[in-house]
């Protein structure tokens, strides 16, 4: 009688889209299927023979290997989530399983690891739970529904635009967001902060000036708005600008032109400028701070940024954001927060915004050695703000102080 035919176990291991691969006791990869190659992008043959956590740099190779795991209790592991860095440093969401390898005589020979790619399933997560992209601007907060419906007609017209919003809610983003979804996309975008520079400096910096202006003038130099060409000229803290320079950006509303210093020369401009101002302007043209006819022509479209306090829903989305973009500067493989991490960051109040959250992710980054992120790794992020008490319990005090005027 003719035997049944059995497939051999590697055409199997071939066939699969699971990644497959074994070590022996020395942690050396011995096997390695075509779906391991493929995830990886590590081809098989300068797999082999190397350390496995040479090859797989996941957020389970420090610390919390599944395989040593495994090795050690000789229990399987199945379907744990990590992280795999490919060859081309990308983090790729997957789950793992791992299983001890024996001979026939019960000794133990090594390790096997099956993992699989979750990168499909994670876009379609998020896509569910809503994420929106604007430019670098991420939300799925229904607080944020109005900006996202207001920018794109704002963005294809020509109108001047007033970003009003806390400190560090994403006003330069969306700026920068409008330009990019605007037909001046290919065209400079400059940004200036208008309370950051003294009246004098900001005034040569927009328009420029002659050589011979004043002392230090030694050549023509071209301001921003010469710079931006027909791109976009964004004015932060436009509410902290002087009384007489109020009047020389009217002008520029109002009939495109302006002056260099020291020059009779008229320039035109046909830059579009979007404005933004954390200040309620409509007080500072009651309190005559602010030129009234200028407030008119800037705030001709209004997008309010909500603050991060009444959309924290925001939170976990932001922290997976910064999570994945600080992996990158770092190289580091942080999988995430504690929950008792991610309780105290739910709980804060959220004074400096965005920015805010992501200077504390970025500081726990310095500090986590780790693949998840602790409370001793956050700063006492409340200090600031009285109505929110420190995020540390008192019974646990931080394990390292916190930077000094950090927050
Ligand atoms: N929705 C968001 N998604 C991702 N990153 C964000 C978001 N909002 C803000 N950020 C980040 O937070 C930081 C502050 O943003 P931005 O500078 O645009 O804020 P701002 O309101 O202009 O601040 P300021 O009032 O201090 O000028 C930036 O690093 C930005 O990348």
């Amino acid at each position: 009688m003719e035997s049944p035919s059995i497939v051999p176990s590697d055409v199997i291991l071939e066939s699969i889209s699971d990644g497959v691969f074994t070590v022996g006791n020395d942690w050396r990869i011995a096997s390695f299927n075509r779906a391991a190659e493929q995830i990886t992008g590590v081809p098989r043959k300068e797999a082999i023979g190397r350390l496995c956590s040479e090859v797989f740099r996941s957020s389970m190779c420090e610390g919390a290997c599944a395989l040593r795991k495994t090795l050690e209790t000789g229990q399987p592991l199945i379907a744990h989530a990590c992280y795999i860095v490919n060859a081309d440093g990308e983090r790729i969401p997957a789950s793992v399983s791992t299983a001890v390898l024996k001979d026939e005589a019960g000794n133990m020979i090594g390790g096997a690891e099956t993992f699989r790619d979750l990168s499909e399933i994670e876009t379609l997560r998020k896509q569910i739970s809503g994420r929106y992209t604007l430019g670098d601007l991420i939300s799925h907060s229904h607080a944020m529904q109005p900006v996202y419906e207001m920018t794109s007609s704002v963005a294809n017209s020509n109108i001047t635009a007033l970003i009003h919003g806390e400190t560090g809610t994403g006003k330069e983003l969306l700026a920068r967001a409008i330009h990019g979804m605007s037909p001046r996309s290919a065209k400079p975008f400059v940004a200036i902060n208008c309370a950051a520079l003294p009246d004098t400096l900001l005034e040569s910096e927009l328009f420029g000036y002659k050589k011979g202006a004043f002392t230090g003038a030694v050549q023509d130099r071209e301001g921003r708005f010469a710079q931006a060409r027909d791109g976009t000229v964004f004015l932060d803290e436009i509410g902290e600008i002087s009384p007489a320079l109020q009047v020389r950006l009217l002008r520029v509303l109002q009939e495109h032109t302006y002056e260099p210093l020291g020059s009779n020369e008229t320039r035109r401009t046909e830059a579009r400028i979007i404005a933004a101002t954390h200040r309620d302007l409509s007080a500072l043209v009651e309190s005559g701070e602010f030129r009234e006819d200028l407030f008119y022509r800037i705030n001709v479209i209004r997008i309010d940024l909500p603050p991060l306090r009444s959309r924290k829903e925001d939170l976990p989305l932001l922290i997976d954001h910064f999570i994945e973009r600080f992996n990158r500067i770092h190289n580091k493989n942080i999988a995430g927060l504690s929950n008792g991490a991610n309780s105290l960051l739910m709980a804060h109040d959220w004074p400096g915004n965005v920015r805010e959250l992501e200077n504390i992710v970025e500081r726990a980054f310095v500090l986590c050695n780790g693949t998840q992120i602790e409370i001793r790794h956050l700063p006492p992020v409340g200090s600031r703000a009285p109505a929110t008490p420190n995020i540390y319990p008192t019974s646990a005090p931080p394990a390292v102080a916190p930077k000094p005027g950090l927050f």
